[in-house]
């Protein structure tokens, strides 16, 4: 059997905590090959982000060709992309390279406040590439952002979830992490209607930079070990919870979540029983 291979494509994040380190450190964590391709590069620590570049169109294209000439990643994971250019660029290769699970997290605002995305690349991105990929992961004011309409609670996040399927793809998740309660939901619908929940207990931590990235690399990898989308979830699900549970207190505002603490402190299997393992409701999102 060949080891699983996931590309992650996005920006790079100078701090460690978000961005293509953190789908590597979670690919390396998961057990898949992580291979990347840099839309960005972004001087950024745990206080913010103090610059931005994007990668030159032509060398983000050599990067996507070098990869797709030379192996075949079993998923794709898009994060920040900064650009209706690169947007299409990522369209082009995802077909040319016959790239068939694509997980998009639409990274638009750093938890900072720093724009990520062009704020006219929003439709290209709703437009060409979500009709290409199995999942799409928002929070909240992205999914906000992408479909015009308010969240303020479950029914509206509902009918919001309705829509963006209109744009043909898969699945959506859209994640609780901005929401206020003792949970933390993250809901999933798809084209077939299939329809689940999984909550956490919600966390009292500003250690949340990057738990967007890590939380749909962690579903990357699982999916590029031919995981089923319902366990890919739960594990994703369960490594952020870890990540946000056990910190590393690093930096002096938005600390990373620690990668390495789902391995190192439970899975929520055996001995190792996390406390805080999800809990998943099936059937209909309120
Ligand atoms: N305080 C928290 N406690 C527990 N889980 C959280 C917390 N904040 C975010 N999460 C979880 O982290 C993942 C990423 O969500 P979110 O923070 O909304 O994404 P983003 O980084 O894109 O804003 C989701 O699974 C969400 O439920
Ligand atoms: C390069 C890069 N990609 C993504 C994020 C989003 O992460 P967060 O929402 O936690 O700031 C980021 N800050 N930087």
């Amino acid at each position: 059997m060949t080891y699983p291979v996931a590309l992650t494509i996005a920006g790079s994040d100078s701090g460690g905590g978000a961005g293509i380190q953190a789908d590597l450190k979670t690919f390396q964590e998961r057990g898949v090959f992580g291979v990347s391709a840099l839309t960005a590069v972004t001087a950024q620590n745990t206080l913010g982000v103090q610059r931005v570049g994007m990668v030159e169109p032509a060398l983000l294209k050599a990067q996507l060709d070098s990869i797709g000439a030379d192996f075949q990643p079993t998923a794709v994971k898009t994060g920040m992309l900064g650009d209706s250019f690169t947007i299409e660029q990522v369209v082009q290769a995802i077909d040319a390279y016959s790239w068939t699970t694509v997980i998009v997290d639409p990274v638009m605002v750093a938890k900072g406040g720093h724009t990520l995305l062009e704020q006219e690349a929003i439709e290209s991105l709703t437009q060409l590439l979500l009709p290409k990929a199995s999942i799409v992961t928002p929070n909240v004011p992205e999914m906000e952002l992408m479909t015009g309409l308010k969240i303020e609670g479950d029914s509206s996040a509902r009918k919001s979830m309705e829509a963006l399927l209109k744009s043909g793809v898969t699945a959506v998740i859209l994640k609780g992490g901005h929401r206020t309660g003792p949970l933390a939901t993250d809901l999933y619908l798809d084209q077939s209607g299939r329809e689940f929940s999984l909550s956490t207990p919600r966390l009292a931590t500003h250690q949340t930079h990057g738990t967007g990235c890590t939380f749909s690399a962690a579903l990357t990898a699982e999916l590029a070990k031919d995981h089923s989308v319902e366990a890919a979830c739960t594990v994703a699900k369960r490594f952020i919870q870890a990540a946000l549970q056990y910190p590393l207190s690093l930096g002096a505002g938005h600390g990373p979540t620690h990668h390495a603490a789902y391995r190192v402190y439970g899975q929520g299997e055996g001995e190792k029983q996390d406390a805080q393992a999800p809990i998943l409701h099936y059937g209909h999102v309120r």
